[in-house]
This record gives C-alpha cells, sequence and structure tokens, in this order.
C-alpha cells in the first residue's frame, strides 16, 4: 500500500484551522492552525503538559477536535473513518504493545498491516522482505534483523519501530519523542537515521515531538512552540527557535545557539556580571 497510489489529495498533508480541545472543561489546546506541506519536517516544542501529544493526537487521527477543522492528507477528521486515514500515516508510537519475541524483521513486516502480531495467513512477498531490507538499512539495523524484540535495547527498538512505520511508504510520519531516554549514541543514531531517510524520501513529511532541541534532527525545517495549550510561534525552524521564543514558550530565560546544523539550550544566566 503507497500513498502514491491513494486517491488522497495533492494539497497540504495536514492542515488544522482554529483547532480547540476540551476535555472537562479545560483548553488542552485553543486556536490552533498548522499546515504540513511535503518535505517539511516540524518540531512540536513545548513544556510538560503544553499539549503536544494531544496535538499530535488530532494529526494522526487518533481524536478528534472540540472545535475547528482537522485534515489529514486532505480528507477532513469527522468525515471519513479514521481507521482508513491512519493506514497512510506512520504513526511511531514508542509504547508499542508488542508482547511476543518477534524477530526485528518480523516486527518491521507488522507494519504492512498496521498490527501488531504478523499475519500468519499471508507471508510476505518477496517484494515486501525486500522493502523491509531496504528500511532496515535506511535506520541502521539490517545487522539485527533476526534479533528478538525482548533483547532489544531501547535505542534498537525505537529504529525498529521508524521502520515498521516506513513500511506502507507512508507520506507523513509523526513522531512522538523518538529520543527519549537514548544514550547518547543511540540518539545520535537515531537522528543521522531521520537526516538520512529525509534525504532518501524529499517528498516525506513529519511532525516530531520532544521538549529537548538537542533531539532536533538537523534536517528540522519548521517548528512549532506550544504553552499552556495556545502556540507561541509556529513557521520556519530559524524564525521560530530563538533565544527569545523559547524563552517565551518555556516560561524561563533560555539561550539557544545552533551549531552545524544542531540547537542546544542553556539557562540563561540570572545574575550580571
Ligand atoms: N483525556 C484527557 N482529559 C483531561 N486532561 C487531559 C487528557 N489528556 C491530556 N490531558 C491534560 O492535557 C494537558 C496536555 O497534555 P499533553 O499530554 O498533550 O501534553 P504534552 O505537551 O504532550 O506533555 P508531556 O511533555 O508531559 O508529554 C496535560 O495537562 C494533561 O494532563
Amino acid at each position: 500500500m503507497s500513498l502514491s497510489a491513494s486517491p488522497l489529495s495533492d494539497g497540504p498533508l495536514l492542515r488544522t484551522r482554529e483547532v480547540d480541545v476540551v476535555r472537562d472543561g479545560r483548553y488542552l489546546l485553543r486556536g490552533i492552525s498548522l499546515t504540513v506541506e511535503p518535505g517539511e519536517h516540524w518540531a512540536l516544542l513545548g513544556a510538560n503538559g503544553a499539549g503536544k501529544s494531544t496535538l499530535l493526537a488530532l494529526l494522526g487521527a487518533v481524536s478528534h477536535p472540540t472545535r475547528g477543522e482537522v485534515d489529514v492528507l486532505g480528507r477532513r477528521l469527522g468525515r471519513v473513518d479514521i481507521r482508513d486515514l491512519r493506514a497512510y500515516l506512520g504513526h511511531v508510537n514508542p509504547r508499542h504493545p508488542l508482547r511476543s519475541p518477534l524477530t526485528v524483521r518480523e516486527v518491521v513486516l507488522t507494519g504492512l498491516g498496521n498490527s501488531i502480531e504478523p499475519d500468519l495467513q499471508k507471508s510476505p512477498t518477496a517484494a515486501e522482505r525486500a522493502r523491509a531490507d531496504q528500511v532496515m538499512d535506511t535506520l541502521g539495523i539490517a545487522a539485527m534483523a533476526e534479533a528478538t524484540w525482548p533483547t532489544l535495547s531501547q535505542g534498537e527498538r525505537g529504529r525498529t519501530l521508524i521502520a515498521r512505520a516506513l513500511m506502507p511508504s507512508p507520506r507523513l510520519l509523526l513522531l512522538d519523542e523518538p529520543a527519549t531516554g537514548l544514550d547518547l549514541t543511540a540518539r545520535e543514531q537515531l537522528l543521522d537515521s531521520l537526516d538520512l531517510l529525509r534525504h532518501q524520501h524529499p517528498e516525506l513529511a513529519s511532525v516530531l515531538v520532544t521538549h529537548h532541541l538537542e533531539e532536533l534532527p538537523e534536517s528540522t525545517t519548521h517548528a512549532l512552540l506550544l504553552r499552556d495549550g495556545e502556540c507561541v510561534a509556529a513557521g520556519k525552524v530559524d524564525e521560530v527557535i530563538t533565544t527569545e521564543l523559547i524563552s517565551d514558550c518555556f516560561a524561563h530565560p533560555i539561550r539557544i545557539t545552533r551549531h552545524e546544523g544542531r540547537w542546544t539550550a542553556r539557562a540563561a544566566a540570572r545574575r550580571a556580571g
């Protein structure tokens, strides 16, 4: 299943207009408008509880807004069967509920049917196996294709899940804190893999949620900053990831630097001199 063969539109991959999410009388998101075009790689940044996962759930057609419009791959949420839509999205859930000891290759192949366990009625075709080899290679996990899930490190699991999400050739990849809990090497391998993936697939778009600027791949093109469910700023990455706007977003004085494409954030000195 490839989106290029699907009837879905050629317009923006994601568009939200004035979206509110209200739960128990409380605004989790308020007035969020966002458009994601092919080839754009968005970072969704904000402090704990800012609403990042709530927004990602809308973008991944997992939940509906209370007010406003959400178009995913050109289809309006509320007017389509969201299960159909989800089949075309690569949504990487770090809490993947796998219980059986599948190999990396088997986990990657479950991405074809977007299932957790393999479809025992149907063995993968040679083309599907070749596709699995290709995505494992991109994610740098080809050498561990026969390793079983319980033996994998958190970083290896993360890259396996991204490879799995890529099996149906999605046009949009949604990543919820993919570098959380990774050691330095594993994080750098993951970010390298994402940069390579974006380079190999220039039409792919992605939205990556994080609290940490150090976890942003160099290939990030845009950012949206959330604070208490509201958008502080959204747009091109160098206009949005600035000392002023990040300090506003995290409600704390933070100094941002960008070196060789990557970002670092430090609390700004409170004392002068
Ligand atoms: N179903 C719900 N009902 C009520 N409140 C909710 C619900 N889901 C999330 N919240 C609240 O909404 C706020 C935003 O949550 P969300 O998980 O989107 O934040 P986040 O930016 O992803 O946070 P974190 O960085 O801690 O993961 C939080 O205060 C959370 O407790």
